[in-house]
């Protein structure tokens, strides 16, 4: 079908309110982006959310999600087990002139990564309105080439790039250091050798914040900063790029396709480096599915159910699937569970060009040496 006749066909539709209430944040994009943020170039060509034969293909799923299919359903086809937060309290029953409610039926969050997900649904309510953080966008620091620090890294050492993670505490871990000064961290890791910085934000499960990401982006450190938050809402990439971050995460067992498809062109406008983050073969395929990603991080802890496994990264890159990374020059990053030279040997091996570290090298009382014991060399020079 011609493209104009999709246009009038969505846009003249009775259930148009629907789509606006899907698609909230489209209208949202549009306006914030009317003022471009200082120091931000957007890629060329990436101006209009939507081009040719992309955008047919974008209007029919639009359309999927107009005739009524509802996040969660739209997630579970694509293989998604991470559902959002219901707006409403568990469905009622009725017996007779009684109704009543069940616990742990669809109102109780299925496992950590889950709850985490449903826990961000409710801070987000508390969220700055939108036009006040496009002045807030005006005054962000200029963004650094996340990428480009990675692979510049991996030339120098022949090693792989290394994003070096800012993490007090983790569901899986507890506190992992008692004494946590996250600037001093974030100096230490950067003397160390550490290409970019990973920052956790979330303050229930990992006792991060955005002051800690604002602290360390004006604290005189050069290095790229990757947000590390659950995204579940665009609002989010505005707030992240607002505060400082180079980079986001982009996880995708929580996001369908179309999110993921829509953020990764709202970070490109943005400037910011989407990081998607995958733990599975489904999910590499989904994300390989997708057009413009250009940096794939495979995470060895199963997020649901905190499992670990190194081979994690190898499995994924055998056969077919690393032949297409190499082919598109995707940056591949190897994430979790990473403590050893023999560690790291093995992820390269796989074909990362990247690593992403917390726990080894925050635990160590000086962490840039720490790196040095994780790479089994002094990789700063
Ligand atoms: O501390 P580790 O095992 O070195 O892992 C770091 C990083 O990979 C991990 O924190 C992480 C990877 N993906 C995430 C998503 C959400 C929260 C945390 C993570």
């Amino acid at each position: 079908m011609p493209l104009f006749l999709i246009k009038f066909f969505i846009y003249s539709s009775p259930k148009k309110s629907f789509l606006v209430q899907c698609f909230p944040h489209k209208k949202m994009h549009e306006q914030v982006l009317k003022s471009k943020p200082k120091g931000v170039e957007p890629n060329e060509g990436s101006a209009s959310i939507a081009t040719s034969s992309e955008s047919v293909v974008d209007a029919l799923k639009v359309k999927e999600w107009e005739v009524g299919m509802f996040h969660n359903e739209v997630a579970a086809t694509q293989g998604i087990r991470i559902r959002r937060r219901p707006p409403t309290g568990p469905p009622i029953h009725y017996v007779g002139p009684f109704e009543f409610r069940l616990e742990n039926e669809g109102n109780t969050p299925r496992n950590i990564l889950e709850e985490i997900i449903w826990n961000k649904d409710i801070e987000l309510k508390e969220r700055k309105p939108i036009g006040m953080i496009r002045k807030d966008l005006e005054k962000a620091p200029p963004v650094r080439d996340f990428i480009g620090a990675l692979r510049a890294a991996n030339e120098r050492t022949g090693l792989p790039g290394l994003i070096a993670e800012v993490k007090k505490a983790s569901p899986s871990r507890g506190i992992l250091r008692e004494n946590f000064d996250p600037v001093e961290i974030a100096q230490s890791y950067e003397k160390g050798g550490a290409a970019c910085l990973s920052v956790l934000t979330d303050e229930k499960y990992f006792k991060g914040s955005f002051e800690n990401l604002e602290l360390i982006r004006n604290s005189g450190v050069k290095c790229p900063l990757l947000c590390k938050e659950f995204i579940v809402d665009a609002w989010q990439l505005y707030y992240a790029r607002s505060k400082g971050a180079d980079a986001v995460l982009l996880i995708a067992a929580v996001l369908p396709d179309l999110d993921i498809k829509y953020m990764t062109k709202i970070c490109k406008l943005l400037g910011l480096t989407a990081l998607v983050e995958v733990h599975d073969e489904r999910e590499f395929d989904r994300v390989l599915g997708i057009e413009g990603v250009e940096l794939i991080g495979i995470n060895n802890r199963n997020l649901e159910t905190f499992e670990l496994d190194i081979s994690t990264t190898k499995k994924l890159l055998e056969g077919e699937r690393g032949k297409i990374i190499r082919e598109r020059n995707i940056v591949m990053v190897g994430e979790s569970g990473l403590f050893t030279p023999e560690d790291i040997a093995y992820v390269q091996e796989a074909g990362v060009k990247a690593v992403l570290v917390g726990e080894s090298i925050v635990k160590q009382s000086d962490p840039g040496k720490g790196i040095s014991n994780l790479f089994g060399k002094d990789i700063s020079v």
